[in-house]
């Protein structure tokens, strides 16, 4: 049953937001995707991060993305140690406070990876989008917790301590109309679609797989959400700690509209520079026309939560 906000999206019903000039124009910019060495030391941790993001933007990068949770480790012990209260801003939230001060500073976008937040007594997984004025855009709520029993292999169950978040998150920036999912937020291609058809530009996935689930998932994941979708992909890991009880894949990535891999690293620390030139999207959406191709009368996306 569709609701008051629900739109139909997809097949034939939204030609408006592929037909925007904004994504035809000519627009080329540089990314850069920190895949930084985290440790148990929060100070250490947000110091690092903005000397990154610092030298990052001096080799001109516009757009800025950071990891999955770098502000602290990756576990269910920590994530109620290091969360803050973004909400609040300055001091209860230092790593925002960095995040913003840099942006504005360098006059950069960036797109902030995930730190826990503590917000009304419930914690979440959440990415926080600055623009070049140092204003706050967004926050991204992981919407899918990771929660896997792969027995003697990989165990993880986010919703010990965290809470999943409740909107689709979709912004438009100095460098284009971006959407944001968080890590196994890759594996719902509902939601990339939606973005799609939400007319994004570009999906940032701050992510940190693991040794199993990456060497099979991660790159396919990756390269599939750009290939179905025909926009940039982008996935960025913390570089592995293998004294850490969780131990992240790495392989921090861009991939173009056509599925196509154009900058990647191995699983060491590393900042990853990108060309982006958004006038790919329009040509690969010219030389394989998809939208015009949906079975509208087959199947459809429903988007619940547009508010027209
Ligand atoms: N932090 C995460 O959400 C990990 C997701 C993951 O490893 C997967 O296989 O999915």
């Amino acid at each position: 049953m569709l609701g008051k906000n629900t739109t139909v999206v997809g097949g034939y019903g939204e030609k408006r937001f592929f037909h925007q000039w904004w994504w035809m124009e000519k627009k080329t910019f540089k990314v850069a995707l920190c895949q930084l060495a985290v440790t148990s030391d929060k100070a250490e941790n947000i110091a690092h991060a903005r000397e990154k993001i610092e030298s990052a933007a001096d080799e001109g990068a516009k757009l800025i993305v950071l990891p999955e949770i770098w502000n602290s480790p990756y576990s269910n012990d920590s994530f109620p140690v290091y969360a803050e209260d973004i909400s609040a801003g300055g001091e209860a939230s230092p790593s925002s406070k960095m995040l913003s001060e840099v942006a504005k500073k360098k006059s950069v976008t960036i797109i902030g990876g995930s730190i826990p937040e503590r917000s009304m007594g419930s914690l979440y997984n959440t990415c926080c989008i600055f623009g070049s004025d140092g204003e706050l855009k967004a926050k991204h709520r992981k919407l899918h917790l990771f929660d896997i029993d792969i027995p003697g292999k990989m165990t993880f169950k986010e919703s010990e301590t965290l809470t999943a978040g409740q909107n689709v998150t979709v912004v438009d920036t100095d460098v284009g109309r971006i959407a944001v999912g968080i890590c196994y937020d890759i594996r719902f291609q509902e939601l990339a679609m939606l973005y799609a058809a939400r007319g994004a530009q570009l999906i940032c996935y701050p992510g940190a797989f693991n040794l199993t689930t990456g060497p099979l998932h991660w790159e396919l994941l990756t390269r599939a959400r750009a290939a179905d979708n025909q926009l940039y992909v982008m996935t960025c890991s913390p570089a592995r700690d293998t004294n850490s009880s969780y131990k992240a894949w790495g392989h921090s990535t861009v991939a173009d509209p056509f599925g196509e891999i154009i900058a990647t690293t191995g699983h060491e620390e590393a900042v990853l520079f990108a060309e982006i030139d958004y006038s790919v999207i329009g040509e690969k959406r010219t030389f394989i026309p998809l939208e015009k191709q949906r079975r509208g009368d087959l199947y459809c996306l429903v988007d619940v939560t547009r508010q027209e």
